[in-house]
């Protein structure tokens, strides 16, 4: 067996939010999205017109193909001989269907790549739920689904971090040069329900923020430690937060990123990095909340501000990932791999316990301690 084997596994597969591909696919994606969740009527509209601003499209979509083909080339390059995968929770190409596929081509023990880096109900245990309601239909269907397991959280692991770095120092250089050195590094995620971050991540780190706060704030550290070492200057930062959903009623994290700006700019800041930390593209929450909104509050306050980038395709995430496909395979064939992190949260957990990123109304959820299909 050569190092680069994916064994016990025989799938790779990227797992999505999904988004619509043209105006007529709004309505029915938003529908897909927040069934059941309780989102305002008003709250809707609006993000329909973020859609409809850019031509109906989001470019999650256009992202995640991109994503797919640089993962496939990188691990044919490598000698790693897994098939990749791509299905998602609210668009085609859907998850079932997706599962059914892999099914009939007779794979029996898949990987789960989830774009999001992060502990929370949204970004980790909605997908796993979503998981076993599609194993259910296919079990339903008469078919006997592969076993899943899904990746460790990589907001720490080199391929996420050195990248994001390189963004900064990019955006930094875009900075006129006299505000540069005294310029804020504002870290952006999205806001999630207060209830929901406090019980993010496993129970044992339950409390105020949870794990999605405390892995944010440790990828926020590192970042600016990196930009330090890269710089000299270690530049003041701050978490915030966009994309509030839900009821204005019920608490979500703050402050918001357009109030922060404001607040910034009254304590006389010299200019502002937004740094999309809590997503891995650009799609609809950085173009409409980050490069069309946040930017024209920067621009109308008269402070200096530029959005650094996020990973997307880029080699090194890529490369990254692969990284984290041989170690988790390495680790369940019974080995014990160096496992990559930086800062001093160190890797997260590859299987979420009982209780990690808890719903609010339980249901079954694949991938976990807590699975029914092992
Ligand atoms: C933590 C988190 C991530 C980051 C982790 C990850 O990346 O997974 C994320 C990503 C995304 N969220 C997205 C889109 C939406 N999220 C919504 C609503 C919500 N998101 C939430 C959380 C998160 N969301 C929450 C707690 C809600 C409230 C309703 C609910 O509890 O479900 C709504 C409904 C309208 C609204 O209220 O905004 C939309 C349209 C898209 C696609 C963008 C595109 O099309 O390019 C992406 C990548
Ligand atoms: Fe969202």
């Amino acid at each position: 067996m050569s190092d680069a084997t994916a064994d016990p596994y025989d799938a790779l597969l990227l797992l999505s939010f999904g988004g619509p591909e043209g105006p007529e696919d709004v309505v029915p994606f938003l529908e897909n999205v927040t069934r059941g969740r309780g989102i305002p009527r008003e709250r809707l509209e609006e993000v329909g017109q973020h859609y409809f601003l850019f031509g109906g499209v989001s470019p999650i979509n256009e992202q995640n193909r991109e994503l797919l083909a640089a993962i496939r080339a990188d691990l044919a390059e490598h000698g790693v001989d897994l098939p990749v995968y791509w299905g998602n929770r609210n668009w085609a190409p859907y998850l079932t269907d997706t599962l059914r596929e892999l099914t009939a081509d007779g794979r029996r023990r898949v990987l789960v790549l989830a774009t999001s880096a992060y502990a929370s109900y949204s970004g980790c245990r909605q997908y796993r739920e979503n998981l076993a309601e599609s194993l259910a239909v296919l079990v339903e269907e008469g078919l006997n689904p592969p076993r899943v397991d899904k990746l460790r959280h990589c907001f720490n692991h080199p391929g996420f971090v050195e990248p994001m770095t390189e963004g900064i120092l990019a955006a930094l250089a875009e900075l006129p040069e006299e505000v540069r050195a005294d310029a804020q590094l504002v870290f952006t995620t999205h806001s999630i329900p207060t209830a929901a971050a406090d019980t993010s991540g496993p129970p044992e780190v339950h409390g105020e923020g949870g794990a999605y706060v405390a892995q944010h704030l440790d990828a926020a550290r590192t970042l600016t430690e990196r930009v330090a070492e890269a710089t000299g200057t270690r530049h003041p930062w701050q978490l915030v937060y966009q994309s509030r959903s839900g009821p204005p009623h019920i608490p979500w994290l703050e402050p918001d990123i357009c109030d922060h700006l404001t607040a910034l700019h009254a304590g006389g800041a010299a200019a502002a990095v937004m740094v999309p930390v809590g997503f891995v593209s650009d799609h609809m929450e950085v173009l409409y909340d980050l490069d069309t909104e946040a930017l024209a509050r920067a621009r109308e306050l008269g402070l200096p501000a530029v959005r650094s980038a996020t990973v997307g395709a880029d080699p090194r995430f890529v490369a990254g990932i692969r990284e984290l496909v041989l170690e988790r395979a390495a680790t369940e064939r019974g080995a014990e791999p160096v496992r990559c992190a930086l800062g001093p949260l160190g890797p997260s957990h590859d299987l979420c316990p009982v209780g990690c990123c808890p719903a609010r109304t339980a249901k079954p959820a694949a991938a976990g301690a807590d699975s029914p299909y092992v």
